[in-house]
This record gives C-alpha cells, structure tokens and sequence, in this order.
C-alpha cells in the first residue's frame, strides 16, 4: 500500500539530509505510528507521502502509484485520494462543520445530492450529530478536529496521513481522537500518523517505527513509545 526504496531527502538549504536511505513498507490495514525526536525526519516522510516533496534519491508508492515520478496535473488528484489530518485542524473558517465536510465532495465533483444523503452519515460517526450547523470557532479543539477527519474520511481514502492530530488536544480529548481513528482503521483505512505522545502509543500497541537523525531505528509491530 506504501513503500519508500531507499529514499533519501536533503533540502537545498539544509546541511544534512533530513532522511537518508529510508526503507518501509506498509500493507493495507495497517495502522503505524512514527515516532522520534523533534527535527528526526517524520513530517518530511508525510511530505513525501503527499508528494509536497520529491525525494533526491530512492522511490516513493502509495497507493500502489510511484509518486515521484508522476506528472505534475495528475498530483491533484493523488492528494485527493488520500485522507489527511493535521495538528492544526486547517478547516475553513466561513463554512460551518457539514459545509467543511462537504467540501471535499465538491472538490471531487460529486453531486449535492450525495452530500445530503453522507455528510450527516459521517458527522454522526464522528460523533457530531447535532453540531452540523456550527461555525469552527463554535467548536473545542476536539470537535474541530472531528470535523477534520470527518473531511478526511467522506471520501473513504485507502489511506488516512495524519500529522500529529492529537498535538493540541488534551489527554482525555486525544484519547477520544484515537478511538475514532481506530474505528476509522477497523473499516479498513490505512492509517499513519506522526506523533509525540507516548501514552497514545502506549495505550494503541500498533506497530511503532521510529525515526533518528533521519533514519529508522526501530520497526516494531504491537511497540510501545519506549
Ligand atoms: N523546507 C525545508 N528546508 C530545509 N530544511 C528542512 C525543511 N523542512 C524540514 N527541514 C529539516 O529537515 C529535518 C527534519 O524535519 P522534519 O520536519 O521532517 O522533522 P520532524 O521529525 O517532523 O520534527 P518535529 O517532530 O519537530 O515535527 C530538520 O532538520 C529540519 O530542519
């Protein structure tokens, strides 16, 4: 579903590669964390998996697509098929919560009658039901960042990337985030997701990789934070 070849990725003006020689790959299903020091190298492994950034060396699949190589008109469309989730929800702030996650119908063309019938669908498995109406501003950080994976989820991606989602959130409110990410994986989603906190990787016991200095370090299935 996702494997990255002997990828390596130094920025022009940084002094050292920020990955260097990353081999990993993931099966459909899985759910994996990354994990490590500030500056280690994940979010420019989430970088990658958008294609926001090419590599300098080595090859990057998702989705079965080899993502480096592809043409620059076609990389819309690759992001679209995937879900992604940030720590800072990034919902537009003049659309209300359904209109956030209508929007990612629209984009991809499909009609407003569709929207009608799977919007409200997704907000009541997010747990919104009931808060459709409200503005971002209206909502907690962990509503907003329901929203988000509900704009994340409508489409139904094969993949979901998520940027350390439970960043801004209290523990009770992350903990809550990780049930509805793990509900989201029990459909079937891949999900990936960079974070930082160890009681979340503790408590979920998924495969935990981790990253130093650009490289990985640690590949464990079930791991802890350690
Ligand atoms: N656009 C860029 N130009 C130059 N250097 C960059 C760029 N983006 C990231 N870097 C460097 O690459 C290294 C890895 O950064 P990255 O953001 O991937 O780390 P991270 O593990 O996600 O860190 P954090 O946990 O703080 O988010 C860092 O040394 C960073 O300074």
């Amino acid at each position: 579903m996702i494997r990255l070849e002997h990828v390596t990725k130094h920025y022009a003006r940084s002094n050292r590669p920020s990955i260097e020689d990353i081999n990993v790959s993931i099966e459909k299903g899985e759910f994996v964390f990354f994990i490590g020091p500030t500056g280690a190298g994940k979010s420019t492994i989430i970088k990658l998996l958008l294609r926001e950034e090419v590599p300098n060396k080595g090859k990057v699949w998702v989705n079965d697509k080899e993502v480096t190589g592809m043409r620059r008109w076609k990389v819309p469309a690759f992001r679209r098929s995937l879900g992604c989730v940030f720590q800072d929800f990034r919902l537009l702030p003049h659309r209300t919560a359904a209109e956030n996650v209508a929007f990612a119908l629209e984009v991809i063309g499909k009609p407003k009658t569709v929207a009608r019938r799977v919007v409200p669908e997704v907000m009541d498995l997010v747990g919104l039901g009931g808060k459709e109406h409200r503005y971002p501003h209206e909502l907690s950080g962990g509503e907003q960042q329901r929203v988000a994976i509900a704009r994340a989820f409508v489409n139904r991606p094969l993949i979901l990337l998520a940027d350390e989602p439970t960043g801004n959130l209290d523990p009770d409110t992350s903990i809550e985030i990780m049930r509805l990410l793990d509900r989201i994986n029990r459909t079937g989603t891949t999900i990936v997701m960079v974070t930082h906190d160890s009681n979340i990787v503790n408590q979920m016991r998924r495969r935990v990789i981790e990253i130093e200095g650009g490289h990985v370090v640690r590949d464990q299935a079930r791991g802890v934070y350690g």
